[in-house]
């Protein structure tokens, strides 16, 4: 008996177009990131895969390719389940930053320090920044624990708990799981299930819009390690981008 889990992070989002830090500045998809989610929906459709169930984080990028991708995929009726913990990783001060002038201003070492070590968080944001989310009722239980910056660490410990308490009892129950998230939400789930190492998932990078299915044995170990991109060609082009963002 396997499990089959299915990992989406979200189509090409404003932000990503704009080449802009993101984390929790909820912006919606670009057109190109819209027909992203819907090839999403046709590549699951056409590798016969239909998810019974839906997790997202509560960001308009990721909740908007679910949908686009389950209308794709003619799956909008399946039940839903969202929560904060699957949200992008909070990029504190460095959200509504450009890429490439942060790496022209603070260089490359310090640049991908913030990017993709796994326990350094860029300094926190300010409450009163317009990049905040620190008002937003969405986040209200949270109270004093809600985050002003994440490093990727962060990220896999309020993500651990989501993965325990709500995916793998669906996934045990028989239901294909649908995760629509965020790249380093993504990344975070990838370590996990991997057991990538600390230093290793600094070279992991997960295209947007792409499906990546993971077939797990009862233990919920991969039953292939990292996993199928439904469209490994196109999936090897977009994780070279990802890598490069801020180069160009
Ligand atoms: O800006 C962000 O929130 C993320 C994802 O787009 O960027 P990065 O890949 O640089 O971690």
């Amino acid at each position: 008996m396997t499990y089959t889990l299915i990992l989406l992070r979200h189509g090409q989002s404003e932000w990503n177009e704009k080449n802009l830090f993101t984390g929790w500045y909820d912006v919606t998809l670009t057109e190109q990131g819209r027909a992203e989610a819907t090839r999403g929906g046709e590549l699951l459709t056409e590798a016969g895969l239909a998810p019974s169930v839906l997790h997202t984080s509560l960001l308009k990028r990721a909740i908007i390719t679910a949908n686009l991708a389950l209308e794709s995929a003619d799956l909008n009726w399946i039940p839903v389940k969202r929560s904060w913990r699957l949200n992008e990783r909070h990029y504190g001060a460095l959200q509504g930053k450009d890429k490439a002038q942060t790496l022209a201003e603070y260089g490359e070492e310090q640049f991908m320090e913030w990017r993709r070590s796994y326990d350094t968080p860029p300094p926190p944001l300010a409450d009163d920044s317009e990049f905040s989310q620190i008002n937003d009722p969405r986040y209200a239980d949270l109270g004093d624990d809600a985050p002003r910056t994440e490093c990727l660490k962060d990220v896999l410990d309020r993500m651990l708990p989501y993965w325990e308490d709500e995916i793998k009892p669906d996934l045990a129950s028989g239901k294909t799981v649908l995760v629509t998230a965020h790249g380093n939400s993504l990344r975070a789930l990838v370590k996990h299930l991997d057991g990538i190492s600390d230093e290793d998932i600094a070279g992991l990078n997960i295209p947007t819009g792409i499906p990546l299915v993971y077939e797990l044995n009862d233990d919920f170990t991969p039953v292939t390690p990292g996993g199928k991109y439904l469209d490994a060609a196109a999936a090897a082009d977009a994780i070279k981008a990802v890598a490069n963002q801020g180069r160009h």
